[in-house]
């Protein structure tokens, strides 16, 4: 049976933040994922981590200003220095909570900005915090995201993921599988799996339309889950959806297709 984690930015937001890992675990998760922890100090996360036996696969660096709608600066040529504060911040946090892996956000390319010069900008940037990552048994995450739902972000395939990767050579440098995203943008979800296991780090999921839980859409949850058991996946699979009608009454799915 695959290893699910809750994400606690999408799931039991009916309580405040700190209040949703015991509300996990007494739901039955093993492990958590969030996006920032930047707002708390990181002893207060690491104590609901050892208070409820958690353990936390994931967060991301920090995103430039969330709320003015940036998603991540490693495609800013211009931001560079913030950039490397980014990635410090993000190592400073992943050491003192144990995380061993983090996602980089590429970024929407600026306006008038040529694509290659965000590509090339970004592929440095990555290179550069898979590089400070690296000592530290840390790895380095990139997502593809969906051009509905994030218009202009620099990375919307899979094959665009892959080639930054192929590109960096850095080992610590591995995709953040969101089969959300992957079914809005291509499909070919199997294949895609099969093909590239080596290269995923993380998988997260959500079912489309409407990006709720596993069973409320098109995807065929029941076949990814197995075949991923098949290949032998053994990271973990962030619960990264919006509970159609309450986290607790939308966790049936757990059950039902495994
Ligand atoms: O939106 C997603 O799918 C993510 O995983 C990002 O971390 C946040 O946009
Ligand atoms: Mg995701």
């Amino acid at each position: 049976m695959p290893k699910f984690a809750a994400n606690l930015s999408m799931l039991f937001t009916d309580l405040p933040f700190l209040d949703r890992f015991g509300a996990a675990r007494a739901a039955g998760f093993k492990a958590v994922e969030f996006l920032f922890p930047y707002a708390w100090p990181a002893e207060q996360i690491a104590a609901q981590l050892r208070a409820h036996g958690l353990r936390l696969v994931l967060f991301n660096l920090p995103p430039g200003d969330w709320d003015a709608g940036e998603r991540g600066m490693a495609c800013h040529p211009d931001r560079g220095d913030e950039f490397r504060a980014s990635v410090a911040a993000a190592r400073d946090y992943a050491l003192a909570l144990n995380v061993k892996q983090v996602h980089c956000m590429a970024g929407k390319i600026p306006p008038g900005l040529a694509p290659e010069t965000a590509h090339a900008t970004c592929l440095a940037n990555l290179r550069y915090a898979a590089d400070l990552l690296a000592p530290h048994g840390i790895n380095l995450l990139i997502e593809p995201i969906n051009h509905f739902d994030m218009p202009g972000y620099l990375l919307g395939r899979s094959a665009e993921a892959l080639a930054v990767i192929a590109a960096a050579g850095r080992p610590n440098l591995l995709l953040q599988y969101d089969v959300y995203h992957m079914q809005r943008m291509e499909g070919e979800l199997s294949n895609t799996i099969r093909a590239n296991l080596a290269r995923i780090g993380h998988v997260q999921i959500a079912d489309t339309p409407g990006r709720h839980e596993p069973g409320t859409g098109e995807i065929n949850y029941r076949h990814l889950f197995a075949l991923l058991d098949e290949l032998g996946y053994d990271g973990w699979i962030g619960c990264e959806y919006h509970p159609a009608a309450g986290t607790l009454s939308g966790l049936g799915w757990i059950t039902e297709l495994n």
